[in-house]
């Protein structure tokens, strides 16, 4: 199978032009467990499908490295529009991509016949409990509420982009303890289809720092999705203004939440190389 390594700000995937390429559905699962693996296989973040759509320009569908299907990637997406737009599928700089949270909307910024970044409308955050999915009594937000690990309480704010999000603020990004509390709080009893996990330093009204724990992945470089929710929490919790540069340990994305709660994320997208993969 032909595979295209790509990354958004070094959250990496496998990128699979599955329209030359049909896929048995059973096989996709452990198909991306063994591409994703660090060790025995191309390693990623996840393995993301071009497929035909019959309601937008391409249906995107994305596999996390323990082979769980998520609704949305952010990072994914824009490597997806790279991908397209670079091999010749779609020569346009607007695209409609059909994902598991709905069809989303991008713009591409060009130059030279090479894609520089993307602006994909993330659409509207749901905050809703039962929307996040978060166990408990429906209410019609999670807004600072205490969750109980390990005999340590967070207070934390749950934002669905699609896919879920808990955003907890931290102090001390650098020596919080993600890779101990992350996989907790992923598979905490409160959310029945787990969690990613965003832990947010505020360095301004418009800044921000974000470590991410992400759901069927571990700690990744960089999560757009993660991004989008850690600015609507921390304007729900009164700490930044709606147009936020999010700094993560791979790069920068900005993301901007509209006056009519669309949510809009602007970055870029690189390829590396190109190989086959025996299957
Ligand atoms: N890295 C992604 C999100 C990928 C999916 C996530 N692990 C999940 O299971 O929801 C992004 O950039 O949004």
């Amino acid at each position: 199978m032909k595979f295209t390594k790509m990354h958004g700000i070094g959250n990496d995937f496998i990128v699979v032009n599955a329209i030359h390429q049909p896929i048995e559905e059973a096989m996709l699962p452990e198909l991306s467990r063994r591409m994703n693996h660090r060790k025995f296989g191309i390693g990623g973040d996840g393995l993301i499908l071009i497929l035909p759509s019959r309601v937008a320009d391409y249906r995107m569908r994305m596999f996390n490295p323990d082979g769980s299907e998520a609704e949305m990637c952010g990072n994914g997406i824009r490597c997806f529009a790279k991908y397209v737009y670079e091999h010749g599928l779609h020569p346009e700089t607007q695209l409609k991509v059909e994902t598991l949270a709905g069809i989303k909307n991008l713009k591409l910024q060009t130059r030279g016949g090479k894609v520089e970044s993307v602006r994909v409308d993330m659409g509207t955050p749901r905050l809703r409990r039962s929307e996040i999915p978060m166990r408990g009594e429906d209410s019609e937000q999670v807004l600072n509420e205490p969750l109980k690990v390990e005999g340590q309480r967070f207070d934390i704010t749950a934002v669905s982009m699609g896919n879920p999000h808990v955003v907890i603020f931290v102090d001390n990004i650098d020596h919080f303890p993600v890779s101990r509390f992350g996989p907790l709080i992923e598979n905490h009893r409160a959310f029945p289809e787990r969690t990613n996990v965003q832990f947010v330093q505020v360095c301004s009204p418009t800044e921000i720092i974000l470590r991410t724990w992400e759901r069927g992945a571990g700690e990744t470089l960089a999560c757009g999705t993660g991004a989008c929710a850690a600015v609507v929490a921390s304007v729900l919790n009164n700490k930044t203004t709606r147009h936020v540069l999010v700094h993560l340990p791979g790069g920068d994305l900005r993301i901007e939440w509209m006056g009519d709660q669309r949510v809009m994320m602007t970055g870029p997208a690189e390829e590396v190389f190109e190989g086959d993969f025996p299957i």
